[in-house]
């Protein structure tokens, strides 16, 4: 049973949204949560016996009273958005409350210089909605030990933790936290494939997903490295040899090589305002 504090969630959008249904689980008990969003429609969605949900348009406030007496603060809206966001709420915030800003690119140091909080980073991904998320965590010039603990305890509701220095928490979004997008874009491709090659929709996905999933829980289950899981598929002198040899000319390496890049460069480009 994991055990804790009052929480508000800013912005339960698709992040926010995955970490509040960690939150949710029977094995998790919390002294309260709190979440917001910008319409009653979505907010109106969120609310449960255990949620106390409310919507910037119905009240102004609803940030303000989120957060009165929440000891963890969740900064869960678009990058652009968080300065001005933590501006607002500074007077409102708990001597004690630790923001934990889960925005790409937003460094550290631009929080804290707005807030006089604990300041931590976190970059999780939307796996998070079924329990297998992976998030990086780092904590700022004011967290203790405990403070980011405390952090890791929320996050591992939803999945693995690495904490990391923040020097690394951008590299990080790169591969987890974008990750999950390069992931359904391949099963995107392979389905469409499917249907070129003849095969229905229902055809298609029952290949595709299901040679995703399989894969993913063979490498999980067997413990063996994806290049010996690979090399077993590969007949010497076989199909998918012919195959793999065009992904290699196609670069497929270079290519996440420059799409990290170009993800990475955008972080700092947040970062920047
Ligand atoms: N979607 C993803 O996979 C990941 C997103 N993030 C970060 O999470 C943050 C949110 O991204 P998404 O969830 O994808 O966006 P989203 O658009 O789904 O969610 C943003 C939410 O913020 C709400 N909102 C807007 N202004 C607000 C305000 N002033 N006060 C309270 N709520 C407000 C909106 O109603 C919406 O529900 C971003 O900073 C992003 O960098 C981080 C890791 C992964
Ligand atoms: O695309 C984004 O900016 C966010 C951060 C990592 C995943 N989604």
């Amino acid at each position: 049973m994991t055990s804790l504090p009052t929480i508000a969630i800013l912005g339960a959008g698709s992040m926010g949204g995955a970490i509040l249904s960690g939150l949710l689980q029977p094995s998790v008990r919390t002294d309260g949560i709190r979440v917001t969003n910008r319409t009653q429609h979505k907010a109106d969605a969120l609310r449960s016996d255990r949620v106390i949900s409310l919507a910037l348009d119905a009240d102004p406030e609803a940030n303000a009273i989120a957060v009165d007496g929440a000891k963890i603060v969740i900064v869960g809206v678009k990058p652009a958005m968080v300065a001005d966001l933590l501006r607002e709420l500074a007077p409102a915030l708990a001597a004690d409350a630790i923001v934990v800003s889960v925005a790409a690119g937003v460094t550290i140091a631009t929080m804290e210089a707005i807030v006089p909080n604990v300041v931590v980073r976190a970059m999780p991904n939307t796996p998070a909605v079924v329990g297998k998320g992976v998030t990086g965590v780092s904590g700022g010039s004011r967290a203790t030990d405990a403070d980011v603990q405390l952090v890791r305890d929320l996050f591992e509701t939803v999945g693995d933790v690495l904490v990391i220095p923040e020097a690394k928490i951008d590299a990080l979004s790169t591969i987890s936290g974008s990750g999950p997008a390069y992931v359904f874009y391949l099963i995107e491709q392979l389905t469409r494939t499917a249907r070129g090659l003849g095969f229905t929709d229902d055809e298609a996905r029952v290949m595709v997903n299901g040679t995703f999933l399989g894969s993913a829980d063979l490498l999980v289950s067997s413990g063996e490295t994806p290049r010996e899981l690979r090399r077993r598929v590969t007949s010497p002198k076989g199909t998918t040899e012919r195959a793999v040899a065009e992904l290699e000319k196609a670069h497929l390496s270079d290519l996440f090589d420059r799409a990290t890049a170009a993800a990475l460069a955008r972080a700092k480009e947040l970062a920047a305002g």
